[in-house]
């Protein structure tokens, strides 16, 4: 497979545009200048700024990819949504080249409306992954992959919150990962344009491992995850934290193993929340199944509908946490 140079560039370029969207409607969001007061959450400004500025980058150096993304622009029609929309006109024209007008910004919003599917090629996004640890100040995570005839061959994911370096706590925060598929995968700071490659952690002794996992557990079930634990005698606590920086930490081997435990048999996974995260772990040398065994299925529509939860590890020891998993949760 060719190496996507133009889509990787367009895609990093956007991600990181998006990213100085976000981190701009926090500063202001902390600094007391509530960007929210009369209108909505602080996280819908940044949401559909940060899927403006992705989907109107896309849409101007790929005019013909559909784009399937979370949001849409409901909340910024009419008279209703006239405060709403200055703002998020404002912070999305802050960060591109060209600016957009109001009729530009919807319809760059509402390019997002793709219904996906197994044939062609087409975008996804998630703007912003992770609203809790957003508002919060802690992880999230831009997420854009691309999905060609329902296989993900490419995937950038900026963090802006995340630890170039886990272990050098004074070290640079933002994150940027960019995996292609049959072509590894890779991390480089927000400031500087070098990359290294990255590589899942090297385990193959399943007690010696870490869960990452999600910080709330209406996402993902701390109690399952304890059990599954304790039948591997696991021992190390695991790491929480918000969005699919998860699975750029599994990527680079900072921990070991992420688990999404279904809460709700109802609960059906969307394509944004796991395109560009699986594409990682996989190019970096991990799996990603979900907890029958099954690979992703990114074919179907905006949803995994398919799947059920995920397990994601490095490849030694996927097969024995899948075994643990599946014991655990047919008691
Ligand atoms: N009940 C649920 N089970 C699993 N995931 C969920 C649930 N509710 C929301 N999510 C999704 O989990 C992601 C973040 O989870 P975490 O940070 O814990 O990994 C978000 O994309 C969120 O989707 P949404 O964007 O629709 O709110
Ligand atoms: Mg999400
Ligand atoms: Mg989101
Ligand atoms: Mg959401």
């Amino acid at each position: 497979m060719a190496a996507l140079v133009a889509e990787r560039a367009v895609a990093v370029d956007a991600v990181l545009r998006a990213c100085q969207v976000c981190q701009s409607v926090f500063k202001h969001l902390v600094s007391g200048e509530t960007v929210v007061k009369a209108d909505k959450s602080p996280v819908t400004v940044a949401d559909l700024s940060a899927q403006a500025v992705v989907n109107s980058i896309l849409g101007r150096a790929f005019p013909k990819d559909p784009i399937v993304g979370e949001e849409d622009s409901a909340d910024l029609q009419g008279d209703q949504g006239k405060l709403l929309r200055n703002k998020v006109l404002a912070l999305t024209n802050q960060v591109l080249a060209e600016p957009l007008s109001e009729s530009q910004l919807l319809a760059a919003i509402d390019r997002g409306n793709y219904v996906g599917g197994s044939k062609g090629r087409h975008w996804t996004l998630d703007p912003i992954d992770g609203t809790q640890g957003f508002i919060r100040g802690d992880q999230f995570a831009v997420c854009l992959a691309l999905i060609e005839d329902g296989q993900v061959v490419l995937g950038v994911m900026g963090c802006p919150n995340l630890l170039v370096d886990l272990e050098d706590t004074k070290g640079s925060r933002g994150s940027l990962f960019i995996a292609i598929k049959g072509h590894g995968a890779f991390q480089r700071s927000f400031d500087a344009t070098n990359e290294q490659p990255i590589h899942v952690s090297q385990l193959t002794d399943p007690t010696m491992a870490s869960f990452c996992e999600s910080v709330m557990s209406s996402h993902s079930s701390h109690s399952d995850a304890e059990r599954i634990g304790q039948l591997l005698h696991i021992t190390k606590p695991p790491l929480r934290m918000d969005s699919q920086c998860k699975y750029g930490c599994i990527a680079r081997g900072d921990s070991d193993i992420y688990l999404r435990l279904p809460v709700r048999a109802d609960y059906v996974e969307k394509i944004w929340d796991h395109a560009t995260g699986s594409l990682l772990v996989h190019e970096a040398g991990g799996q990603v199944t979900d907890i029958d065994g099954k690979p992703l299925d990114f074919s179907i529509g905006r949803y995994l509908s398919a799947n059920r939860g995920i397990v994601a590890a490095n490849s030694s020891i996927h097969s024995r946490v899948l075994q643990a998993v599946q014991q655990a949760l047919s008691k």
